[in-house]
């Protein structure tokens, strides 16, 4: 029976980051392999690998890495294990993987992972959750009807909460963090996606999250226009008359600082930047260009929900799976952002 509740008998930074395996067929193994190899380097808190160990040791091959694996049977075995071997949680799935040939063979292993881990965190077992990246075309044709890791953990915490959680996706780079409105929408559609409700909803669930999870007390978000020059006063557009502007204004009333809506070309130098927190953007490519231009170590982090989720900000990289080319830079990044979330939330700073 799911816990309505995390059960919080321990402080959350007190425990073990529960990591998902991803896409087995992509760089997930290697960049979670060469993450814990670098541990002592980058001062990493203890985590733990959900999946299979035969993955795990077979990716530690490809790659000439020898490595010591501990396979455990709770998360708080991690802990102890974590100093000398990988701790891994084993689903005691075995499936063969080729390197950058995904199958939707693995669907199971790789959505059983994320589930089990937010069972964990739920069960006050672990302290967040960095996935590692799932190849979303093979899960969509196994019948995963979710366009990712965001809503789809918005879904397995509202199962345990029933609060009608919702989530909404932040990328954070060294100096620039982004939200993008709609998310993995086509650019046709994203017009009419663009809504009062949901300008509103993100822009307080984003406020909230820079005071709990970064500790800002007075955040400075600026938005974007959706349009050339954000619309040039309604000659080259509407949306930021109609919709974006007023529903901004609203929030202004109510104390948030926001700036805009911003012409999008101009709202991403650096002394643009200093001006703002956080970057609310109209969609995908406007959000995730600027920071993973700016810097492609970044970390993708679910903002709103009960439990504390980061990920790398890149994908599967099939191109280049197995081959010992992947940075584990961003995971690195991912898992110490998790651990500085729980953090502040186990503080309330
Ligand atoms: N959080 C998640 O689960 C995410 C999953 N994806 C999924 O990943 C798959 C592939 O997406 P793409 O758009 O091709 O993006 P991608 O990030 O996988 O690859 C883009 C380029 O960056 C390179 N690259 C990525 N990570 C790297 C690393 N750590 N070190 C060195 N080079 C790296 C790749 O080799 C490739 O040339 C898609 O199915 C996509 O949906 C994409 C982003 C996030
Ligand atoms: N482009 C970012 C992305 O695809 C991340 O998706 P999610 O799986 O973290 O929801």
């Amino acid at each position: 029976m799911p816990s309505s509740t995390i059960n919080n008998s321990l402080p959350q930074d007190a425990l073990p980051l529960a990591v998902s395996l991803g896409e087995p067929a992509g760089i997930g193994p290697e960049i979670i392999i060469k993450a814990w190899a670098e541990r002592q380097t980058h001062q990493l808190p203890p985590f733990f690998v959900i999946g299979a160990a035969a993955i795990l040791q077979q990716a530690a091959l490809d790659i000439g890495i020898t490595l010591p694996l501990r396979v455990i049977s709770s998360p708080d075995q991690c802990t102890a294990a974590f100093d000398s071997a990988l701790p891994v949680l084993d689903m005691g799935l075995s499936l063969s993987v080729t390197s950058g040939k995904p199958s939707a063979k693995t669907a199971p292993l790789v959505l059983g992972a994320i589930e089990q881990a937010t069972q964990f965190i739920f069960d006050g077992k672990a302290a967040g959750l960095v996935t590692a990246p799932i190849q979303k075309s093979v899960l969509y044709d196994a019948g995963f009807d979710f366009p990712g890791h965001t809503e789809y953990l918005a879904k397995l915490c509202n199962d345990h909460t029933g609060k009608g959680e919702t989530s909404v996706m932040m990328l954070m780079g060294k100096d620039l963090r982004v939200v993008p409105l709609t998310v993995h929408t086509a650019l046709k559609d994203v017009p009419a996606s663009i809504t009062a409700d949901l300008i509103t909803d993100t822009l307080i669930c984003l406020h909230h999250a820079l005071k709990q999870d970064f500790g800002l007390s007075a955040p400075r978000i600026a938005v974007a226009g959706l349009n050339p020059h954000a619309g040039e006063d309604g000659a080259m557009g509407q949306e930021e008359q109609t919709v974006i502007a007023p529903a901004l204004d609203k929030l202004r009333v109510q104390g948030m600082d926001i700036s805009g809506p911003l012409p999008a070309d101009t709202m991403f130098h650096d002394a643009a930047r200093a001006r703002y927190d956080a970057a609310l953007c109209m969609y995908h490519d406007q959000a995730l260009i600027p920071v993973k231009t700016l810097d492609f170590d970044g970390v993708n982090i679910t903002l709103g929900l009960p439990i504390v989720r980061t990920s790398p900000d890149h994908g599967t990289a099939l191109n280049i799976a197995g081959q010992n080319k992947a940075s584990p830079m961003s995971m690195i990044n991912a898992l110490k952002c998790a651990a500085e979330i729980a953090r502040h939330r186990t503080q309330k700073v």
